[in-house]
């Protein structure tokens, strides 16, 4: 049996888990420093076996899995490097940014056993084990950093493991992944957070703030409810690229106030062309970060029974809906229904069916 360890079975160790287990010769042990959530990785069902002792669940370990919040993984690689490992054993992680996590590693003599590092470019906004799903990464980009010395029979073994993620695998070196991720990541989620608490402040003393806010406004700012623990230390390990990052907004930003002061028209349309033409020649659809599903809008008349009526018709045709969300519903206006699908052929297929049924689909 290949035995795999999983520190931390949240969302990503969680998601991770349940990619490997049941695949035949792989067993799962789950870690947690609490009892509590060995339960609940249990309950879950995401892993064979859990325990809270860091050395039973590294014991002959054939990979080791960190997926603790970034500001912890240094502590987790030093404990590593206090133990005696399996021969040959990988250890690798998840955290979302790569330098800080590269350097210590190489800091630290892991014995016989290989340290590579990694990040899923796949996730949402909720967090815990009861957020996990085996079909997070699919299709997403998964980064591997090894170093120039780390063994290739080691990357090879650790990249056919992650095959089962059904991710596609990249390499990237991680002064790099941290910058390119900074700036396609963790810099949209600094705007999202501020952008909400803007308006949390304007709606304390004007609710019709929240009342009217719209599609545009959610849609920017989903990220905005991802958990303040793990972004916490995602911005302040990654904060000497987010720093330059916010200044080069700042800049943007105040470009912006000088055109409409000017009330420079041509200037304005130029911004939305440019960034318009940019945005759709992105790659469509493909599951990852910040757009990991695929989502239609549709208008639906307030009367009781049509969300009923939409569920059923889908379910016939064996389409999964994978979350639903009404966005706004008032007597007078219609209501906006914002389904989401797991797949693209799901997806095609329910915007089919629902324009057949009379609906206007919006994407
Ligand atoms: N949330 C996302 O969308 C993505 C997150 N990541 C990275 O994955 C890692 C885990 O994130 P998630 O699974 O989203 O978080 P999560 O909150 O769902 O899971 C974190 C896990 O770490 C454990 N944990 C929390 N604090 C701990 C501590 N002080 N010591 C030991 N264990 C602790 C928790 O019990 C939980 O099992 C982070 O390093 C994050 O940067 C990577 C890709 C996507
Ligand atoms: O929710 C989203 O769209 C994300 O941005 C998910 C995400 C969060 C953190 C990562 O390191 C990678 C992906």
């Amino acid at each position: 049996m290949t035995k795999i360890a999983i520190f931390g079975v949240g969302l990503i160790g969680g998601s991770l888990a349940l990619c490997f287990k049941g695949k035949p010769g792989l067993h799962v042990i789950g870690h947690s420093h609490r009892q509590s959530s060995i339960e609940r990785y249990l309950a879950r069902g995401v892993v064979d076996a859990a325990t809270t002792s860091m050395e039973e669940a590294a014991a002959d370990a054939d990979f080791i899995f960190l997926c603790v919040p970034v500001g912890n993984l240094e502590d987790y690689l030093r404990r590593l490097a206090a133990m005696k490992l399996k021969p040959g054993c990988i250890i690798t992680d998840v955290g979302s940014t790569k330098s800080s996590v590269a350097a210590c590693a190489r800091s630290l003599d892991f014995g016989d056993a290989v340290f590579i590092g990694g990040h899923p470019m796949a996730g949402k906004e909720k967090s815990g084990v009861e957020a996990a799903t085996s079909l997070l990464f699919e299709n997403a980009y998964y980064v591997l950093t090894p170093e120039p010395d780390t063994p290739q029979e080691a990357v090879d073994r650790l990249a056919g493991l992650i095959r089962h993620t059904k991710a596609n695998i990249v390499f990237v070196d991680p002064d790099q992944h941290d910058t390119i991720v900074g700036a396609i990541s963790h810099l949209p989620h600094v705007i999202a957070v501020q952008l909400v608490n803007q308006i949390r402040a304007y709606n304390e003393t004007n609710p019709l703030y929240s009342a009217l806010a719209a599609g545009g406004f959610r849609d920017i700012t989903r990220i905005a409810s991802s958990d303040p623990v793990i972004w916490r230390d995602i911005l302040i390990n990654n904060r000497s690229v987010l720093i330059r990052l916010l200044k080069e907004w700042q800049e943007g930003v105040s470009g912006f106030i000088e055109m409409l002061e000017r009330m420079d028209e041509r200037m304005v349309e130029e911004a939305f062309r440019t960034a318009g033409e940019f945005r759709s020649s992105l790659p469509e659809r493909r599951r990852g970060v910040i757009d990991p599903l695929y989502e239609c809008y549709i208008d639906v008349p307030d009367h009781p029974g049509i969300i009923g009526k939409i569920a059923t018709e889908l379910g016939n045709e064996r389409i999964n809906i994978s979350n639903l969300q009404i966005i706004e519903s008032r007597e007078d206006v219609p209501g906006i229904l914002r389904l989401s699908f797991r797949t693209q052929p799901d997806f095609d297929r329910a915007v089919q069916l629902l324009a057949s049924m009379g609906f206007e689909v919006n994407m």
